[in-house]
């Protein structure tokens, strides 16, 4: 794994293809065994110097759909730069009243109804067997860290930030059913996307702590008397949510750095050590090498 000070990663989502309001520093083309990352990865610092890596989730000009993004690619890119933790941002359905457009929301759980057309695991088809701990899908520490500060730089904008949310992701590219949405909101869930589902889980599977900042756009489909999600209504928000995202993002990232470098927010770091359960002496040379690439036992 690369020597590095890069430990804070982001993913930007709809709408947040670049963080312009940080210092550019350099490109960085990362080819992984899971083939490259939906972009090249964007070097910029934070004033004190902090190095932040940005992949854009759906390419610099969003040509990838939910469906093809490359998780395991973003990931392991990601991972090998010496990344610890990734704050994604990601454009929302909401499925509750109190959650309006605009409005930010940090869930802390998931409920996948992705259709399993997704490459979830970087362990498939090489004759190692792992199952990682996905019963709290985010990192419950950094979700706590950064959950305060977000609300704290959005205070003056009358931006409302919801925590302990259910996010449901969906399988796409179409939006849901109007019978979809009102199931959802009975089965518990706050907000929809296509997008959290393979990260969290590969993010898990790399030992990096993962939180998801989440940009409200639109009400789904759920509400009656009212028209169901369009493109045309997601868009309307998105500009302003990707700028807001971009305050988040400039005001968080140095203080996550600080309290990642210490080792303060850690919680999943050590967590695969003991989830393979293929013994070593029965592993190939080919599969120790290429997942030494995501993680040291491997190596
Ligand atoms: C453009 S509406 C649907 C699209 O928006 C969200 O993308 P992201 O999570 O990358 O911000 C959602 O997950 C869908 O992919
Ligand atoms: N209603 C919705 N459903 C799924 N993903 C979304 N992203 C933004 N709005 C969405």
């Amino acid at each position: 794994m690369a020597e590095s000070k890069v430990l804070i990663g982001v993913i930007g989502g709809s709408g947040l293809y670049h963080l312009d309001n940080l210092k550019f520093i350099r490109s960085v083309e990362v080819d992984t065994p899971w083939g490259k990352p939906s972009s090249p990865i964007s070097i910029s610092t934070l004033p004190n110097g902090t190095e932040i890596a940005f992949i854009s989730r759906h390419g610099a000009h969003h040509t990838i759909t939910p469906t093809e993004v490359n998780g395991r690619a973003n990931i392991a890119a990601l991972k090998h730069l010496g990344v610890q933790a990734i704050v994604a941002f990601s454009a929302v359905g909401s499925l509750r009243e109190e959650i309006a457009p605009g409005h930010f929301v940090i869930p802390d759980q998931i409920i996948d109804r992705t259709k399993g057309i997704r490459a979830d695991t970087f362990f498939r088809g090489d004759g190692v067997v792992v199952h990682s701990m996905f019963g709290d899908p985010f990192s419950n520490k950094l979700n706590k860290f950064v959950a305060p500060r977000v609300a704290d730089i959005l205070a003056n904008s009358g931006v409302k930030v919801h925590t302990g949310k259910t996010v449901v992701c969906m399988e796409g590219p179409a939006f849901s059913t109007r019978a979809e949405s009102l199931m959802y909101r009975q089965w518990g869930g706050d907000i929809i996307n296509m997008s959290v589902i393979p990260e969290a889980k590969l993010a898990r599977e790399a030992e990096i702590d993962y939180t998801l900042i989440c940009t409200a756009t639109d009400y789904d489909a759920w509400r009656v008397g009212e028209a169901p999600v369009t493109v045309e209504e997601v868009v309307k928000t998105l500009h302003t949510n990707a700028g807001n995202s971009r305050a988040v993002a400039a005001g968080i990232l140095e203080e996550v750095a600080l309290h990642v470098a210490s080792g303060e927010l850690d919680e999943i770091k050590g967590s695969m050590r003991f989830a393979c359960i293929t013994r070593a002496e029965s592993q190939s040379a080919e599969a120790k090498k290429k997942y030494s690439f995501i993680l040291p036992y491997f190596e």
